[in-house]
């Protein structure tokens, strides 16, 4: 075993590979590659043998008294003598070369006992069931064994398996004696290397170099011939020799040999623990025969019946059979079959035959047949019995899913039961890990204040964590407790996310980023486990901000409304309150601002909202125009324009009434793309007007081919809501008109540009916005001869604004200031049925107002509305500058910032907004939408 101390760490992975590999090669005797699953230890084990294998083992210890003296050396010291003994032959004939003598045996360990020849023999047996190129390995292990004894256990193991068989749970005692003997060989071979280091020490400090050549010349004289012989054709075998003296072939690499033998306690290699090799090597030796012995599946054939009756049967070989399971495993007997078939498998003492049958009655039967043709009396009939071998194999398949799915769940409960106390970092698969991503200063948010435009009040707001979250100290001084965090509220894409990032990236802290809906999860207490989570982390690397965006997919009001009717919501519920707790849980020195994003301020539960929480309610509306132009100056900085900016971001801005920051970044891209597709060098005005009016209006559609009289109508319709726009005084001022069918259902449209920063809208301006949303329909009366469905739009938007007129804005003087809440969700009307129908006639009157006051224009216009849809017919698309020329200016005066940018400045003003039926929310203009109409 010696030869393995000597190896060097890469020459062990290289056996082992090898050794693997043929372990699982199939020989002719023996298929290892169809080993069992249950062999993987097994396996793993085996790839050790081959150290053994491919290294010869080391010289045993002297056979002979004399040797040592012979050979000039220190005596080993003698030892007790072993209890019982092994080779008997040691007394008549010389030892084996690898049988050691008796008074070199090592005293046995309590509970160890030595094996006699019998079981010594059995064990050759079954190792003959091995490759062979592990057989001489094996009988090596066998010798050292005869030195070491072998656990007591072994003995039992062996006769239980000569008498009744093992079992599968004697695979456990198998183990564990390997492991004793491997480790009690391990053992006594380290001592071995000691005992020859010290040896050759004390020789050296007394021998002259003069007098140890004279020995080893004398050594060399007193060798035998055989001796020699022995060597020459073994010179491995001398490699523990030769390593005490200095000339091992690995000394360069090994610690053990050479020069460094001197050392008294030489280190072993690193990251290589030699007992731990041995044993796993030994193991894997011993425990493959018995495996062999539990599973002798592997060295079994299935015959027939005819070959049974044949071969064996016939010729009065078959000692007994036994059925298992379906099957019939012959035993034979042994010396009657080798004395018949001598070079037969079947001589193997672990090989066995067997054959399958359909039903026990028919083997019966047939068995009987057959020995009653062949006259065996009855009382020297062939033994059968039933056995239930194999019923763990088969107990494993039937429940071994079940007992996986089982495990699985244990295994996965006590995952989950570490998220319980311990901040949840685990959870059930990890699920209750946060999601939350993190974002440093150093690399990621890169934001600032200055990348955030047209919300100064907001940043106002939020300065004052970012001046917390620099220098905590000047609030703490004063006693000042310190807000805990913000809501930031307001529509999509109004830079609630940004600011929040901003926020990190000036105070230069960590920040977090997870959405609300990413702490729901289907198992209830995920969410809870991962807002542990993120806070603990957060806690670990504060000073920091947490955002948590769209708050509302948690927080939503447990009280009443959202998803907590019906029933209400667990999963949800727990998250919140995880929350809650959490936020409390900061104390006021605790650096960590937690900031939230949410459309739905509404419906957030007045917890969360309280002081001591989110302290700050910081609404982010849609930008001024003045806002919108500082926005757009942002976003311009990234792309390449040779445009005046100032003049440039002012038409834009007020182009894109209602655009968000997430609408104005989108529409900058959008005009960079345009201008690329067009190969242009810079991003010019009429890439931006497309762009905008892309985002707005939508793509052209091209492909949707109008007849002419289609187009016809569609012209003198949108003429009519054009004349409207030019000719009522609150209207908004008309940017352009098309009958380029754009978008989804929109055949033509006419724009107009509210105005933007108007957030009141008095009744003469919203008369004249219904009157002009009228005025496709009337102008279609006016001309011709029946109506189309292309108004239905138009009607939806008047009459909404009707009702919101009546009851909302109190303008109508039969129902007074009243405000009536129609709640669609409730059945029943919150007003009386006599309100309800006064409600109706007095939309129904602003309606008609409004329609009269149309017709009466388009009928005194009629002559204009056909110039104007003519010319529409032949361009398709009108600007304000072709309707001044077909027209003449228009009668009242223009509001100023649209006069800065679009009276008489470019030729094309684009752009899509017609009416819409909120003053604060202008909705682009769409001359139809679908709705079951295809077109005009
Ligand atoms: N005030 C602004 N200044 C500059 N860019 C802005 C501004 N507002 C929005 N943007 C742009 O819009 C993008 C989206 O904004 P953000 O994600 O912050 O919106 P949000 O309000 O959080 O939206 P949501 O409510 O849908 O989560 C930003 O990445 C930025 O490019």
């Amino acid at each position: 075993m010696a030869p393995i101390l000597r190896l060097s760490t890469p020459q062990l992975a290289r056996c082992a590979r090898q050794s693997l590999t043929t372990l699982l090669r199939p020989t002719s005797t023996h298929r290892a590659s169809r080993l069992p699953r249950t062999t993987a230890k097994a396996t793993l084990s085996a790839s050790n043998s081959r150290f053994y294998s491919s290294q010869p083992p080391p010289q045993q210890p002297p056979q002979d008294d004399k040797t040592p003296e012979k050979h000039g050396r220190t005596k080993p010291k003698s030892r007790a003598a072993p209890a019982s003994k092994s080779a008997g032959s040691k007394d008549t004939t010389p030892p084996a070369k690898d049988e050691p003598a008796e008074q070199n045996l090592r005293p046995l360990s309590p509970g160890w006992v030595r094996l006699n020849e019998d079981q010594f023999k059995a064990i050759e047996e079954m190792f003959k069931s091995m490759p062979p190129s592990q057989q001489q390995l094996a009988s090596r292990i066998i010798a050292q064994s005869k030195v070491t004894g072998v656990p007591e256990e072994l003995i039992t193991l062996l006769n239980k398996k000569m008498t009744s068989g093992l079992g599968i749970m004697d695979t456990m005692t198998i183990m564990r004696t390997v492991t004793k003997l491997a480790q009690e060989m391990a053992n006594y071979e380290m001592e071995q290397q000691g005992k020859r280091r010290e040896g050759s020490q004390d020789v050296d400090s007394t021998k002259s170099g003069e007098q140890e050549k004279v020995d080893s010349q004398q050594q060399a004289k007193e060798q035998t011939p055989e001796d020699q012989q022995k060597q020459q054709a073994s010179p491995g075998e001398e490699q523990p020799q030769n390593q005490s003296q200095g000339q091992n072939p690995f000394s360069g690499q090994n610690p053990f040999s050479g020069q460094q033998n001197k050392n008294k306690t030489p280190p072993p290699p690193r990251g290589f623990d030699v007992s731990d090799m041995i044993t796993w090597a030994v193991g894997t030796i011993m425990l493959y025969p018995f495996y062999k012995m539990l599973f002798p599946g592997s060295e079994s054939r299935e015959i027939t019946w005819q070959e049974l009756r044949k071969n064996f049967l016939d010729k009065g070989l078959v000692e007994k059979l036994v059925v298992v399971n379906g099957r019939v495993r012959v035993e034979l007997n042994r010396d009657a079959t080798r004395d018949m078939y001598p070079d037969s498998v079947a001589n193997n003492p672990t090989f066995t035959y067997y054959f399958s049958i359909g039903s026990v009655d028919a083997f019966e039967r047939k068995l009987d047949d057959a020995q009653n043709e062949l006259g065996i009396p009855s009382s020297e009939r062939i033994p059968v019995s039933y056995a239930s071998e194999g019923m763990w194999t088969s107990m494993l398949v039937a429940f071994g899913p079940t007992l996986l799915l089982f495990g699985l769940l244990a295994w996965a409960s006590r995952r989950a039961s570490g998220m319980g106390g311990g901040g949840g970092a685990n959870g059930m698969f990890g699920f209750g890990k946060s999601k939350a991503k993190m974002f440093n200063h150093e690399n990621a948010v890169k934001v600032k204040f200055k990348d955030v435009a047209g919300m100064d009040e907001a940043k106002v707001e939020i300065m004052e964590f970012v001046s917390f979250l620099r220098t905590p100290e000047r609030f703490q001084r004063l006693g000042a407790k310190i807000p805990r965090g913000a809501i930031l509220s307001g529509p999509p894409g109004t830079g609630k996310t940004l600011l929040a990032k901003a926020t990190a990236g000036e105070s230069q802290v960590p920040f977090y980023s997870v959405s609300g809906s990413e702490f729901v999860e289907m198992f209830v207490g995920v969410g809870a486990s991962r807002v542990r989570d993120l806070f603990a982390n957060a806690r670990k690397n504060a000073p920091c901000i947490i955002f948590i965006d769209e708050i509302d997919a948690v927080g939503r009001s447990r009280s009443e409304g959202g998803g907590f009717r019906g029933g209400g919501n667990d999963e949800r519920e727990a998250t919140l309150n995880q929350i809650l707790t959490e936020m409390d849980g900061f104390n006021t020195s605790e650096q960590v601002v937690v900031l939230a994003g949410t459309n739905r301020p509404d419906v957030l539960d007045a917890a969360l909202m309280r002081p001591g929480r989110f302290d700050r309610h910081i609404h982010i509306d849609r930008p001024t125009m003045k806002g919108r132009q500082e926005i757009f100056k942002v976003h311009l900085q990234k792309i390449k324009t040779d445009e005046d900016v100032e003049y440039l971001t002012g038409r834009l801005s007020a182009l894109t009434p209602g655009f968000a920051g997430a609408d104005i970044a989108n529409a900058v891209n959008e005009a960079a793309l345009v201008a690329a597709r067009a190969n242009a060098t810079s991003v010019e005005m009429i890439h931006f007007e497309q762009a905008i009016e892309r985002v707005v209006g939508g793509l052209e559609r091209k492909s949707l081919v109008l007849s002419p009289e289609e187009k016809r109508t569609v012209a003198y319709h949108e003429a009519g809501h054009a004349i409207c726009g030019w000719f009522f005084r609150w209207a908004d001022p008309l940017l352009k008109v098309s009958i380029i069918p754009r978008g989804q259902g929109a055949l033509g449209y006419a724009q107009y540009l509210p105005a933007s920063d108007a957030y009141l809208m008095n009744t003469n301006q919203l008369m004249d916005r219904m009157a002009m949303t009228l005025g496709g329909r009337v102008s279609e009366e006016l001309h011709f001869p029946t109506v189309t469905t292309g108004a239905s739009d138009d009607f939806k938007k008047v009459t909404r604004m009707a009702t919101t007129m009546v009851t909302q804005w109190g303008m109508s003087e039969k129902l007074g200031p009243l405000h009536f809440q129609n709640d669609e969700n409730q059945i029943q009307k919150p007003f009386a049925e006599s309100t309800a129908q006064t409600i109706d006639a007095e939309v129904r009157r602003i309606v008609d107002e409004a329609y009269k006051q149309c017709k009466d224009l388009l009928s005194a216009r009629k002559k204009e509305i056909g110039i104007v849809a003519e010319e529409l017919l032949r361009k398709e698309m009108l600007t304000r500058d072709d309707m001044v020329r077909l027209l003449g200016p228009r009668e009242w005066p223009e509001k100023e910032e649209f006069a800065k940018y679009f009276v008489g400045k470019g030729p094309t003003p684009p752009f899509p907004t017609e009416s819409t039926d909120s003053p604060t929310e202008p909705q682009p203009a769409i001359y139809e939408k679908a709705g079951g109409i295809e077109k005009k």
